[in-house]
């Protein structure tokens, strides 16, 4: 898969070299939700039966980040995991659209005769909400014609759970009350945070549950404060345990950015410096001021039991 970072307005040699019918799916896909993959599928399926390369357009950074408004808090799929994702759905290319104000002046007219027309769009692919353009004006159904019919367009109808619309909105709001059923159910797969393990305040080892300190490697939408049953994968082995995403409030008064520690069943190593891809798989519970070590850790140690049970370890006796 290729990835190219292109801005508005293409260049000349831009466009020889990336010009070639092809099929594109075209949106912001933060999450890579359910909705998204059946948007994107559609558009590897109608690549393959046509015979062309499938190629996916998206945004970078968030339009909700430059235009500083909505729910904008981080990414569920920063850049590097949008990349992985989308290589493992047989994605050919991926264009990375520079968004700035000047971008999101542009309008409908200009981003299809300016951009999608230049890299001779065969076939686009959009939800059936999809938006573009200055203040959204644009919609699927106008893409066709603003293209002069040179370019088709296949609309995905919603893809719905139990009736609702699955969405990145959705899954952010999910992800701030803790409901990692709904959040997880509509990305299709565990949310994830990829980090590198940084020095804490080396009070866990002290406690008996030492923790690794996780530092995300990108600006990741983070959940609610509070302690969750994980899986980890390390160095191609995968192990279970248990995060506390939080500010300690038993030990600190003032602090505001929340830590990820993770406490890892039967595992001893050193791992100072390396990188953990921290899969959120339960929500335990809120994270509370204790009135001493003595109760936090008595807390800590149930938490441990419930996430053994939550995530299937067989219990050791
Ligand atoms: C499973 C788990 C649950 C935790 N719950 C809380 C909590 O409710 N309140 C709190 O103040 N700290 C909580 N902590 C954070 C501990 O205070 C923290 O991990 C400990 O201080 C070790 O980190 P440090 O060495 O960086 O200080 C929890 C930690 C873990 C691993
Ligand atoms: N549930 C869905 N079913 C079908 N298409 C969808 C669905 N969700 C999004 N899409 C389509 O995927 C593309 C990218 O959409 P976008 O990332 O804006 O989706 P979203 O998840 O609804 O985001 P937000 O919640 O931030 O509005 C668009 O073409 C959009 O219409």
């Amino acid at each position: 898969m290729e990835t190219i970072s292109l801005s508005y307005p293409l260049s000349a040699q831009f466009i020889e070299n990336n010009a070639r019918p092809q099929v594109l799916a075209i949106g912001q896909f933060d999450g890579l939700h359910l909705g998204h993959a059946s948007v994107i599928e559609t558009a590897v399926r109608l690549a393959s039966e046509v015979g062309l390369p499938a190629s996916v357009m998206t945004f970078h950074p968030h339009p909700k980040e430059v235009m500083k408004k909505g729910d904008y808090d981080g990414y569920l799929t920063p850049p590097q995991e949008k990349e992985r994702i989308l290589r493992n759905m047989g994605v050919d290319n991926v264009y990375i659209v520079e968004f700035n104000d000047a971008f999101s002046q542009v309008s409908p007219q200009d981003f299809v005769t300016g951009m999608l027309v230049p890299l001779q769009i065969h076939t686009a692919v959009v939800g059936f909400d999809f938006h573009f353009g200055y203040r959204g004006e644009g919609h699927a159904g106008m893409l066709r014609e603003l293209s002069n019919n040179t370019m088709e367009v296949n609309t995905v109808p919603p893809f719905l759970i139990s009736g609702e619309k699955v969405s990145s909105s959705g899954i952010r709001k999910a992800l701030q009350e803790g409901n990692m059923e709904l959040a997880n159910g509509w990305l299709g797969r565990p949310y994830a945070i990829k980090g590198t393990v940084s020095h804490g305040e080396k009070r866990g080892r002290q406690m008996g549950y030492p923790t690794a300190n996780v530092k995300p490697d990108e600006h990741y939408v983070l959940p609610t404060t509070g302690v969750f049953a994980v899986r980890v994968h390390h160095n191609g082995n995968t192990y279970s345990g248990v995060m506390n995403v939080g500010v300690k409030p038993t030990f600190h008064n003032d602090a505001t950015v929340p830590s990820l520690e993770v406490h890892l069943f039967d595992f001893n190593g050193d791992i100072y410096g390396e990188s953990l891809h921290v899969e959120l798989a339960h929500f335990i519970r809120k994270e509370r001021k204790f009135g001493s070590m003595e109760e936090l850790m008595e807390q800590i140690a149930k938490d441990a039991e419930t996430a053994k049970k939550l995530l299937g370890c067989a219990s050791k006796q």
